[in-house]
């Protein structure tokens, strides 16, 4: 039977996108079947304190003390006295009851308590670190949300240098990255564990169903020529990824670049080159074959995006380089919530946003005042001056006599057709479709050359 709902069959094949398309509809049955009040009871009690127990079992150590606990599981007296420090037997039982109820642990018997794959994670160091930049370091941000709004008026803030960070932090002026560097490193190192964790159990930008690298770098590509610029790489999660996944077919050179104080914590295969460069000053890696942008542009205005992309065009070779710009675009209906709370997120500690379809759109807006082509507006030159991709599609010929030169003249009649900024592939593949499908009566796929195009 076919249908659209997701179904065991995918998962148990692997198929991209089952389990994910599961999880989605389990989490649409637990909010249709709960009671008002259950959800209520689920976001204000259950949730946090969950995490709260969370917090404080990295604190003693909790999730590192049942890693090797056996299925059968272990009393509260046992595990507490693995922990370090070593903690309350019936301080330990109360936390292992209730990230029982929530699934985090597994309970096995009475008063008996296993790990899962879950709890494991959380006694891995990213995961750690993640738990106490969230909770510690960001937490503040969101619960100073509602007066960060009552003095700024219920407005997004568009300034990474003056949004709920730093009314929370009491920093104003201060960019969340300079932060970690002058007042608090352990943050900074924090922060790039969480990208690291992150990371894990998602697709990941190099799988063949994500970026077809084999197609698009690794083929062409010339071996004296660096071959990756992962541009604030963080401490190299990607790269590294990268590397392992294609090992020796890799072409050229890989470097990580990023502040200097992250780029000094990534530790790395040796032949990646670690590099400290400041993304908004000229790219020094010369002739890539991909300059590699992951969760950069999120982070910043579009003045600062521009500023950041322009940095790169000296170096890139022209019909050689490529820039790889690795972010989520959210739908502008069924947005995910991983997209919609990262969303939140980039607000809160850097006042930027996630790009929706239509804001990337770039409905009105112009990237530069047009005075390279005179102040007068021409209609045909939209696309130039809206730095978005055009196409100029031949749909047939006019047939007419030229009083001028008297004689008889075959005009070609085409049409023009604009796209959203960044979707000249989506361009291309319409116009295709478009000769393919007969959509446009008269558009030719084949031109003569000559006198006549047709
Ligand atoms: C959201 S993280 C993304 C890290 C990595 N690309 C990833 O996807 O995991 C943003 C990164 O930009 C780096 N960054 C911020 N400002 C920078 C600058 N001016 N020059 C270079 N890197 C910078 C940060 O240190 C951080 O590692």
């Amino acid at each position: 039977m076919a249908t659209d709902t997701p179904s065991n069959d995918g998962l148990k094949n692997g198929q991209q996108g089952a389990r994910e398309g599961l999880l989605g509809a389990c989490s649409k049955l637990v909010a249709e079947l709960s009671h008002p009040s259950e959800t209520m009871l689920a976001l204000l009690w259950s949730q946090p304190t969950h995490l709260s127990i969370i917090r404080t079992g990295v604190e003693m150590k909790l999730f590192r003390a049942m890693i090797d606990v056996e299925p059968a599981g272990e009393t509260p007296t046992e595990i507490a006295s693995k922990c370090e420090p070593q903690a309350e037997p019936l301080l330990v039982g109360r936390m292992l009851r209730h990230l029982a109820a929530m699934g985090t642990v597994r309970g096995t018997g009475p008063d008996t308590f296993a790990p899962t794959p879950t709890s494991n994670a959380f006694a891995e160091p990213a995961y750690e670190d993640s738990v106490l930049f969230i909770v510690d370091d960001f937490q503040p941000a969101l619960n100073g949300m509602p007066s960060y709004f009552r003095q700024n008026g219920f407005k997004c803030p568009d300034s990474g240098v003056d949004c709920q960070f730093q009314h929370a932090f009491d920093c104003k002026g201060l960019h969340l990255f300079e932060y970690f560097q002058q007042r608090d490193p352990e943050m900074g190192r924090r922060f790039a564990s969480v990208m690291e964790a992150w990371s894990k159990g998602r697709p990941r930008w190099f799988d063949s169903e994500y970026y077809p690298v084999k197609e698009r770098l690794i083929s062409g590509a010339d071996n004296s020529a660096p071959f990756l610029v992962d541009v604030g790489g963080g401490t190299g999660h990607d790269i590294e990824g990268l590397k392992q996944a294609f090992g020796a077919d890799i072409p050229g050179k890989l470097v990580l670049q990023d502040r200097h104080e992250i780029v000094e914590l990534a530790q790395l295969d040796s032949s990646i080159e670690k590099m400290s460069h400041d993304f908004l000053t000229e790219q020094p890696v010369k002739g890539a074959r991909a300059y590699y942008l992951h969760s950069i542009i999120q982070d910043w205005n579009d003045e600062v995006n521009s500023q950041i992309l322009r940095a790169i065009v000296p170096a890139m070779k022209r019909g050689y380089s490529k820039i790889l710009i690795n972010d989520f675009v959210v739908p502008n209906q069924g947005a995910h919530w991983a997209q919609t709370c990262l969303d939140w997120e980039l607000m809160a500690s850097l006042g930027a946003r996630h790009r929706t379809e239509a804001g990337h759109a770039n409905k009105g807006t112009y990237v530069e005042y047009p005075d390279r082509f005179g102040a007068t507006y021409a209609a045909t030159l939209q696309a130039v001056y809206a730095g978005i991709p055009d196409y100029t599609v031949p749909t047939g010929v006019l047939r007419c006599y030229s009083r001028i030169t008297r004689q008889n003249k075959e005009l070609l009649v085409t049409i023009g057709i604009i796209a959203a900024a960044h979707c000249e592939g989506m361009l291309a593949d319409l116009v295709v479709d478009m000769a393919e499908s007969g959509a446009i009566d008269g558009l030719q796929t084949v031109v003569n050359t000559g006198k006549s195009v047709y």
